[in-house]
């Protein structure tokens, strides 16, 4: 069995940043965290790439191309959608070459652990089907995975945006069907004072948050009922969480990361774990409530 994350989340929210901490982090703590590059425009990044879909394809591959003609945001799709298709490569990249039946895959590592660093094409998670068949190749390959969504903090400080980036949630745990993290980013940015107003918002009473939203603009005058609606659908079904990072605070990164254990039920048989909660059940992996609270 071999562990995953699916590194998510909209241009500039910190998705590399987040690798980049994890695997320094499982660096101090002895552990192995393999980052993989599957941002094939990116340029900069502070992790050591296990893997890079540059090597594969190029995003000016996909733009120069005198048939594809493709602009950049365009052009990053398609990089994704032929890396899907052409799978073979990132199979033997990450299970070993030629291993094309899954008995090889059970000879790696118990504790092979991989975060993918994806691109900021939001729209590969939320409708497109890249992702998704992303994720049932990896599967399909031993991988037990976590969806990691990260939203920056400085966008969620108001009920209007708290509302997008919520619903933006929401159609990726429904695009991508894994169990779903979601993770407030580049907390140390957020001044005092909205770090206060920020704990509204991690255990949200969407109630009183759309409130708010439907005072401001004559769209939520209008559309008031629509926006209740959905917040009661949203506080009901406990769709929603967020969990806070600050990248300076090695507590926290090392809580996110054994909460992300415990949802992928990586070192199971670990004995030296200390847990805050009790992981699920093989067979309640399917039951994604839990993750996003239930109380
Ligand atoms: N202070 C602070 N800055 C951050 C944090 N995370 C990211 N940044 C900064 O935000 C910018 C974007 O971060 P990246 O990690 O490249 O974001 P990304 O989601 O990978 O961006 P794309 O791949 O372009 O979609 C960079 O300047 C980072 O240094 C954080 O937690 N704290
Ligand atoms: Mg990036």
């Amino acid at each position: 069995m071999r562990y995953g994350q699916l590194v998510m989340g909209p241009a500039g929210s910190g998705k590399s940043t987040y690798c980049a901490t994890m695997q320094r982090h499982g660096y101090d703590d002895k552990r192995v965290i393999k980052v993989v590059n599957l941002d094939p425009a990116a340029e900069h990044f502070d992790y050591q790439p296990f893997l890079d879909i540059r090597d594969l394809i190029q995003l000016d591959d996909a733009m120069e191309d005198e048939e594809l003609r493709y602009g950049p945001n365009g052009g990053l799709i398609f990089c994704i959608e032929y890396l899907v298709e052409h799978s073979d490569w990132l199979r033997d990249q990450l299970c070993g070459v030629g291993s094309d039946d899954e008995d090889d895959a059970t000879e790696e590592p118990d504790d092979d652990y991989v975060l993918f660093d994806m691109p900021g094409q939001i729209e590969l998670y939320t409708h497109l089907k890249a992702g998704n068949s992303l994720a049932r190749l990896l599967e399909s390959w031993n991988f037990r995975l976590c969806s990691v969504f990260l939203v920056d903090s400085q966008f969620m400080i108001d009920g209007a945006k708290f509302l997008s980036g919520t619903m933006a949630a929401l159609s990726v745990m429904a695009n991508m069907e894994l169990p779903h993290v979601n993770v407030l980013s580049k907390m140390d940015l957020l001044s005092k004072g909205h770090r206060g107003q920020m704990d509204k918002y991690l255990d949200p009473d969407p109630h009183a948050l759309l409130g708010e939203v439907t005072n401001e603009s004559a769209w939520g005058r209008k559309y008031r009922k629509l926006s209740e609606t959905i917040g009661m659908l949203i506080e009901d079904f406990s769709l929603v969480r967020f969990t806070p990072l600050n990248i300076n605070d090695e507590e926290n990164v090392a809580d996110l990361l054994l909460m992300i254990d415990n949802v992928i039920q990586y070192g199971e048989d670990a004995d030296v774990k200390v847990r805050d909660f009790d992981p699920p059940e093989p067979d309640e992996v399917e039951d994604d409530s839990r993750y996003y609270g239930d109380d």
